[in-house]
């Protein structure tokens, strides 16, 4: 008889190839059987009628600072906020830690204090900056998930934006390295040159920030990342692509044959520029949130598979960075990564109708798929990795500043509702966030790209 660690009778299993009711049994910390009524025991069973069981989501894109930064975030409370919020796996940013991540001793460092206070698995983006170059291979050894280039100002001294030359040489280089280089897509010489006439000219509220970063600086960055990657046999992903426009582009090119991919942010499905207006620095990023029409376009392209995955794009700072009348000078960036699943329930699936199978495809299976972390990382399918998540899709609350978990406690989504539970997230089939608790001790593993 099967001797398993967890069996979980009775739950709705989410996956991308669809909805089905079934058991899930664990063992050495993978999916080891699904089917209607399985036969054997196990240390602990749990009864989830009702309940809906998602892969564990990875979220590619968060910046949690540290070493450096602690003050700002942190791996132990940023992955805290994840747990919390059904993320088994992220992606660290190379910028806003201190050093940032451009060569194998930065990564090392990095590494070392993720693998000490993290509570779910990580992998590492290395950074393309001008003057790395030859240090790309080294990065390429540690085992980066790919390589990460500002196209424009990063806010953060020690990282600086690619020029033109640096960018190309780097997908050349990246291609050999079988490396995806991902992009912050936005024209350097037209924001930079709008925020300082804006600047000069005394007019720095929120709608002349929003006005200084316009769509086109957005669409000519990422089409001239698309021509190098194009030309160089690179593969490329473009992060936070912010309007309907910019993911046409990325969608056209991957149709004539270029290897690009992108993702959105929920703040730029859920947030409108009233709301910034409304909410104020909280709700300040780049590229900034558009308009409702934007917003609209971006949700038929994550509707019909244009946009293949969400991120968080969690970019905290200290509460003094968020205030201020000069809404040029405040710290641009969302904290927003305990939120990423709910918010798809509530506005993707329960407002515009986004299918489950999908959900669980955009912020976990297709996410491992793209960026080649091991095939066990994703998707619920015996012989995975138990990083699961379950959700009570029937129960809705009001996001408390209470609620979160990450170290600076504001988000532009407090006193939103939002619909679906987490009750219980998995990593590895170790139980880490059990209602409303952390209940693990940090063990988060490094996650590497896996052969392009
Ligand atoms: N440095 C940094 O985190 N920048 C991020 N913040 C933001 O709003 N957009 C970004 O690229
Ligand atoms: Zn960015
Ligand atoms: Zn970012």
């Amino acid at each position: 008889m099967a001797q398993y660690d967890l069996l979980l009778r009775h739950g709705t299993l989410v996956t991308a190839a669809g909805v089905s009711q079934a058991d899930l049994a664990i063992a050495d910390e993978r999916i080891v059987a699904i089917a209607s009524e399985l036969a054997g025991s196990a240390s602990e069973e749990i009864d989830v009628s009702g309940l809906h069981i998602f892969p564990g989501v990875i979220d590619a894109h968060v910046h949690f600072n540290e070493p450096g930064r602690t003050h700002w975030e942190g791996f132990a409370t940023g992955t805290r906020a994840l747990a919390a919020g059904g993320t088994t796996a992220f992606f660290d940013m190379p910028l806003n830690s201190t050093p940032p991540t451009l060569d194998a001793a930065s990564f090392r460092l990095k590494q070392q204090a993720a693998q000490a206070s993290a509570y779910v698995d990580f992998a590492l983006w290395g950074g393309l900056v001008p003057g790395n170059l030859d240090r790309l291979e080294e990065l390429a050894e540690c085992g980066v998930i790919g390589l990460k280039a500002f196209m424009s100002n990063s806010g953060i001294d020690d990282f600086q934006a690619v020029d033109d030359m640096t960018l190309y040489e780097g997908m050349q280089r990246a291609a050999q390295l079988g490396l995806i280089v991902a992009v912050h897509a936005e024209n350097n010489q037209i924001t930079s040159a709008l925020a300082r006439r804006a600047q000069e000219q005394g007019r720095t509220g929120v709608r002349d920030y929003l006005a200084s970063r316009p769509v086109v600086a957005e669409l000519e960055a990422i089409e001239r990342a698309i021509l190098f990657a194009q030309e160089t046999g690179c593969s490329l992903h473009i992060v936070h692509v912010s309007s309907g426009r910019g993911v046409r582009l990325v969608a056209a090119a991957r149709a004539r044959g270029v290897d690009v991919s992108c993702e959105t942010c929920p703040h730029y499905l859920v947030l409108t520029e009233d709301d910034v207006e409304a909410l104020g620095a909280v709700a300040k990023c780049a590229p900034p949130i558009r308009s409702q029409m934007e917003q609209e376009a971006l949700w038929q392209h994550l509707l019909s598979g244009n946009i293949p995955m969400v991120a968080s794009d969690h970019s905290p700072a200290p509460a003094d960075m968020k205030a201020g009348s000069d809404f040029f000078q405040v710290w641009g960036g969302i904290s927003g990564c305990q939120s990423l699943l709910q918010l798809l329930l509530t506005e993707g699936h329960a407002r515009h109708h986004l299918a489950l199978p999908l959900i669980a495809s955009i912020t976990a299976e297709y996410v491992a798929r793209r960026f080649h972390v091991s095939p066990q990382k994703g998707r619920i399918a015996p012989g995975c990795d138990a990083d699961l998540v379950l959700v009570n899709l029937q129960e809705s609350f009001s996001l408390q500043a209470s609620d979160l978990l990450y170290r600076h406690a504001h988000s532009p989504y407090v006193g939103r509702k939002l619909s679906g539970r987490v009750l219980r997230t998995l990593v590895r089939g170790h139980t880490v966030f059990l209602n409303g608790k952390i209940v693990a001790t940090p063990s988060g593993h490094l996650l590497k790209a896996q052969g392009r």
